[in-house]
């Protein structure tokens, strides 16, 4: 891993605009998160020419099916040689297990604890009758004894599942810089607060991407930390 924790979110729909993007700030993040919205249009020839930048790939495929299901995906992801790939913690541990068994030997795997966009209402409209950091501290527990690498949750509760996991990997999105708009975010926290909490990468995607000068708003970010 780089130095700086910040992984761009490269939400952009068009191929050019996502290059485009990132060379304009890519000597002030530390890596390149790639998600559904990418990979769904540019699949692996995206993530290949994404690669040429340089940076570290985390391609973040939320992947949630039966384990062989999943374990078949990560095989067909290898050859992407991502640094991370992330699965829904709440596809059990078996699916997890199989996950991190299929994937590559310097691919990080982490499991996705409770989104930053859910609060109590989102998380009881689904039928889970606990607190966002109750239900992130359980699947936290999960994750590790299913032998992943680490989790991503939100800044309100990594600092508790750092203790606990003293040398888990830890990814935080959710993350606005001070009076940042918070869109669809419920449990944000600014990047410097994640990263004292002891996050080990931080994602952050709108603050940067849609600022009306991404340079500028990548640098003013990494000055904070
Ligand atoms: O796995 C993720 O990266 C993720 C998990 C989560 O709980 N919340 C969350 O926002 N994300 C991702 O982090 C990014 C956040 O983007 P911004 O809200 O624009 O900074 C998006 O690409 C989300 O897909």
């Amino acid at each position: 891993m780089t130095h700086n924790p910040v992984f761009l979110a490269v939400d952009v729909p068009r191929l050019e605009t996502a290059i485009d993007l990132v060379q304009k700030v890519s000597g002030h993040i530390g890596g390149l998160k790639l998600g559904l919205e990418f990979f769904c249009a540019h699949g692996h020839h995206g993530v290949h020419e994404m690669a040429k930048i340089g940076l570290p790939i985390f391609l973040d495929l939320k992947l949630h099916d039966i384990p062989n299901t999943v374990a078949a995906a990560m095989q067909s992801i290898h050859v992407l040689e991502p640094a991370i790939v992330t699965v829904h913690a709440s596809g059990g541990r078996a699916m997890m297990e199989d996950a991190k068994a299929a994937a590559g030997e310097n691919t990080k795997v982490v499991g996705v604890t409770v989104l930053t966009s859910f609060d109590d209402k989102d998380l009881s409209g689904v039928g889970i009758d606990h607190s966002p950091y109750e239900q992130a501290m359980r699947l936290a527990e999960l994750s590790k004894a299913s032998g992943l690498d680490g989790i991503v949750c939100s800044g309100h509760e990594v600092g508790a599942i750092h203790k606990q996991w003293k040398d888990g990997f830890f990814v935080v999105p959710g993350l606005r810089p001070a009076k940042g708009k918070a869109g669809d975010q419920k449990r944000t926290v600014t990047p410097r607060e994640a990263r004292d909490a002891g996050a080990s990468v931080l994602v952050i995607g709108r603050p940067i991407s849609r600022a009306e000068n991404p340079l500028a708003a990548a640098r003013s970010i990494e000055a904070t930390l």
